[in-house]
């Protein structure tokens, strides 16, 4: 699961999580992890639970800066995940199109981001390897009609041949409201909190 925070404007949005492991020294990514540099997509850390990047689309006459953390899908790291997202903007939740199983996995993160997580997080599901079509074990239409269920954006990308990531981000911005929407009182637009800046720490 990926917790997503967003900065207009180039304003600093954090997230409590990028408080807690503030990153500065750009390390090189995780060998196996999914989105590469090529991709546009700037590495700053990685420990075993997490790593740390970040991402710029436009979106309409805006620059969004995308605070990103991938938390490890590993079950014994789960406990851990509500400090990813809590206070996150967006959570994008990735299965495996060639792994019926993770799919599976996805919903019980549905299921937590629901009941625990902040209550308007857009959620976003991502389809990945969809370069391995050969070996598909999870159906387009099935997951679709799943994320249309739950009102999640949802699309099918390749990470290798960096399918579908861009327009991703994109359709994020458009779905986290804007941080300068006034909502009513009670209204339910998400709230994008400033926070006070710490010195500097490595999380591994
Ligand atoms: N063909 C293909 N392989 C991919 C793609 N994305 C990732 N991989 C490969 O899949 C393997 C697993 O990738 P990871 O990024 O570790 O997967 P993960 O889901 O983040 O794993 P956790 O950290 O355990 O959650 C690696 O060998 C990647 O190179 C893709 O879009 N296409």
């Amino acid at each position: 699961m990926t917790a997503v925070s967003l900065q207009r404007h180039l304003e600093l949005h954090v997230s409590a999580t990028e408080l807690l492991f503030p990153t500065s020294q750009p390390q090189r990514p995780h060998p196996t992890l999914s989105i590469s540099p090529p991709l546009g997509v700037n590495w700053y850390n990685h420990c075993d639970m997490a790593s740390f990047m970040t991402k710029t689309v436009q979106y309409q006459n805006e620059l969004h800066k995308f605070l990103i953390w991938d938390t490890a899908g590993q079950e014994r790291f789960r406990a851990l995940a509500p400090m990813y997202y809590r206070g996150s903007a967006a959570a994008i939740i990735v299965y495996d199109i060639t792994k019926e199983e993770t799919f599976s996995t996805l919903k019980n993160w549905v299921k937590e981001l629901r009941q625990h997580g902040p209550p308007n997080i857009v959620v976003a599901i991502a389809g990945n390897k969809c370069d391995l079509i050969d070996v598909r074990e999870v159906m387009e239409r099935d997951a679709k009609d799943y994320a249309d269920s739950i009102h999640a954006i949802f699309v099918e990308t390749s990470a290798k041949n960096a399918i579908n990531i861009n327009e991703l981000f994109i359709e994020i911005s458009r779905r986290i409201p804007s941080a300068d929407a006034n909502p009513p009182s009670g209204g339910k637009g998400f709230k994008l909190r400033r926070q006070p800046s710490e010195p500097q720490r490595s999380c591994c």
